[in-house]
């Protein structure tokens, strides 16, 4: 961060340090962050609790049953009744003595004669049993008998055994007996049997308080954004509302800040507040070292710093401390998005866990086979978010974007790989452990795409989840895809290569790469390549013999890219070098991302399709219609697990749906291309 003038524009650098000479700003200012390992500064944290007394479970409170769902048991609780609390009937029928059925058979039946004393008395469910009685006959086995004089009988034909149809005294739960134990999270069946057993309220666990204030002159609450809309350099706050849920679904109590300005005396008089009436602080952003990144010092000025920076990423430069006046923890959260969600999972659900007495949660594991290459992180665990799918036998996960501002890649991860610092990294293929935030079972029922993205798979994904397929699709480009197949890592490829030769698409590309896999080639949909160019085309420009031009800077797509291959194709047709078209080695990933290069006016022009031109508004030249190709393993395309796929594509509603779109044509959708 650095410092903004009252209108706005910032401090250059030399007036930033000449601005904190002058406010005396730079106060205990920490340049440097450590890397403490994980448990050492947990090491640290509970050491510091334990001698405050602050690590330990929170009291109980007493609670009427109708509020206690989801609050955890501060002591075991025991019957105070018994349930039932006599001998009841299990049916509705006769209450009768045992002893007298003895003998009754189809042949000879017995009659027993109706009277409040027995032998036979009417019983409803539930009713108490009369005490003469040991058993019960049901209805429909016994047959009313109306005599002449005016008594009733019933007739049996089969004898009961003591205890037939009877529900004993305490059956389910005896006056003394432990219903449940301490820290156990209430269900709503517990809450049932709570009173069924004479308690009209429990004793649970105080909520932990935490405190959650949100810091940074450049926040603004996403009220404001939708209002007055977003200046350069605003940034829509949502880390104290992620941070709220997150504590609120763990089983504390969030208060959630407004946001406090990057003023050092603002945050620490806010910090001083929160700490006297909370268990928790959490101070959001302004953690690492940054010209405002005050967090540290301010933990340092009210209490106790334990650590400032773990070594782990994202969430490196998290702070932890005490606040003196009443020991209250203190943790600065990292601004980041994903550092930010992560130290929630990291530190302060293990730390609202023990206050309520409760062992914390462990993820699901699974092993799987990562589908690309890691880098050893240097002096930092790495936690990496992965999608997971079942690929055949192979449980396959695939990295997500790596960006701590990327919060949609906690959105869509499925799981967290921690890759050790110092340590290699790992391979693709190689085998990896998932902690899991789904159900196991959900990974069974995801198909993994890998290869060329495009829009209509979007689209695709939406309609499979009303057949129950998730569907995981990581960009890797039309080769990536082939190569994915081949790996064993994908149930299908999105491809569309074209062979310069024969004018044909992706069929060569499954020849060379993929020879000894059966395949089917079936058609996805046609769709309009083309040079996106900012609105109205203010460069002039008409085709790909522009990109020789030395005023037209061009943004490239990476090598294996369906549309890399096609733009060398035609600079070859047209015999323009590689060399001579500037950006040809600046890439991006997507068609998306060269849009956005566009958009940003860093660049004049990138081939691309159609709708991402049109979804950031900017004009395109289209230039060829391309064939779009999903490539699926034979072994895949007769599976249970795809088939819902295949129905959508070759049905009309998908189809309907991407005619609408600009730029595409499903002429061919669904059409099998070739079977190798
Ligand atoms: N010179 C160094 N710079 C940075 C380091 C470092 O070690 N040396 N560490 C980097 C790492 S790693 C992280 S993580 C971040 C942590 O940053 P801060 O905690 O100081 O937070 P900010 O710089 O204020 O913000 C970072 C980023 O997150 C956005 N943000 C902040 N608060 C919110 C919010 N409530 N809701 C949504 N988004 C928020 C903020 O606008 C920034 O984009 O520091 C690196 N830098
Ligand atoms: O450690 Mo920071 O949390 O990666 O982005």
């Amino acid at each position: 961060m650095v410092y903004t003038r009252a209108n706005g524009s910032r401090w250059s650098y030399s007036e930033n340090v000449i601005r904190k000479k002058e406010t005396g700003m730079s106060r205990n200012r920490k340049f440097y962050l450590e890397d403490i390992p994980l448990d050492e500064a947990w090491r640290r944290l509970i050491m510091a609790m334990e001698s405050s007394g602050s690590w330990v479970a929170f009291p109980g409170e007493e609670l009427p049953l109708d509020e206690a769902l989801g609050r955890v048991t501060a002591a075991p609780v025991w019957a105070a009744l018994s349930s039932p609390g006599y001998h009841a009937s299990a049916m509705d029928g006769y209450a009768v003595r045992s002893a007298d059925t003895i003998g009754a058979t189809e042949t000879s039946p017995k009659r027993l004669r109706i009277g409040p004393e027995g032998p036979a008395s009417y019983v409803d469910t539930g009713d108490p049993i009369p005490s003469w009685a040991d058993a019960v006959i049901q209805i429909e086995h016994t047959q009313h008998i109306e005599e002449e004089v005016g008594g009733e009988l019933i007739e049996i034909q089969a004898g009961v055994a003591p205890w037939t149809a009877i529900r004993p005294m305490g059956e389910d739960m005896v006056a003394t007996e432990l219903v449940l134990p301490a820290n156990y999270r209430l269900k709503p069946v517990d809450l049932g049997a709570l009173a069924g057993c004479g308690h009209a309220t429990v004793s649970v666990r105080r909520r932990p308080r935490v405190a959650v204030i949100p810091t940074g002159t450049e926040l603004v609450t996403v009220e404001q954004a939708a209002q007055a809309g977003l200046k350069t350099g605003d940034i829509i706050e949502y880390n104290s509302l992620v941070l709220a849920s997150q504590i609120r679904e763990w089983g504390g109590l969030p208060t959630r800040y407004p946001i406090v300005a990057d003023d050092y005396e603002r945050i620490r008089e806010t910090v001083r507040e929160a700490a006297v009436t909370h268990d928790l602080v959490l101070v959001n952003a302004g953690s690492s070292a940054g010209s405002e990144d005050f967090t540290s010092s301010i933990v340092e000025e009210l209490g106790t710093l334990l650590v400032h920076g773990v070594a782990i990423r994202p969430g490196h430069p998290v702070v932890l401390g005490t606040v003196t006046e009443r020991h209250t923890p203190i943790i600065g959260v990292p601004g980041y998005p994903v550092s930010c969600a992560l130290t929630g999972e990291i530190f302060v659900e293990p730390l609202i866990s023990h206050w309520l007495g409760l062992t914390p949660r462990e993820k699901p594991k699974v092993k799987a086979t990562i589908s690309r290459k890691l880098l050893s992180p240097m002096g930092e665990d790495e936690w990496v978010r992965v999608t997971v799918g079942r690929v055949g036998e192979r449980t396959v996960a695939a990295p997500l974007s790596r960006g701590a501002g990327v919060i949609t890649s906690l959105v869509r991860a499925d799981g967290i790989v921690r890759i050790p610092r110092f340590s290699e990294g790992v391979d693709a293929g190689q085998d990896v452990t998932v902690e899991l935030y789904r159900d196991p079972s959900e990974i069974d029922r995801t198909i993994v795409h890998i290869g060329s993205h495009d829009l209509c798979l979007d689209i695709l994904s939406q309609y499979l989840a009303d057949s129950g397929r998730r569907f995981s699709s990581s960009n890797a480009g039309s080769l990536g895809g082939l190569m994915a197949l081949r790996r064993g890592d994908a149930h299908l490829a999105g491809s569309h290569l074209l062979d310069p030769a024969t004018g044909e698409y992706n069929i060569s590309y499954i020849k060379q790469y993929l020879p000894n896999l059966p395949v089917v080639l079936m058609t996805f949909m046609q769709r309009e390549q083309g040079l996106i160019v900012a609105p109205g085309n203010p460069k002039g420009i008409k085709g790909l013999a522009d990109l020789a031009r030395d005023d037209v800077r061009y943004v490239n797509r990476q090598r294996g890219a369906g549309t890399r291959v096609l733009l060398d194709y035609h600079l070859e047709k047209l015999g323009i070098e590689p060399g001579n078209v500037k950006g040809y080695q600046r890439e991006e990933y997507t068609h998306l991302a060269v849009a956005v290069a566009v958009q940003s006016g860093a660049v004049d022009c990138g081939l691309g399709i159609a709708a991402a031109a049109h979804a950031l508004r900017l004009d395109f030249i289209p230039f060829e219609k391309e064939r779009y190709d999903l490539v699926i393993p034979r072994i895949h395309y007769d599976s249970d697990l795809l088939q819902p796929l295949f129905d959508l594509i070759q049905g009309p509603n998908l189809r309907r749906v991407v005619d609408e779109l600009p730029g595409y044509d499903t002429t061919h959708m669904g059409d099998i291309v070739i079977e190798l």
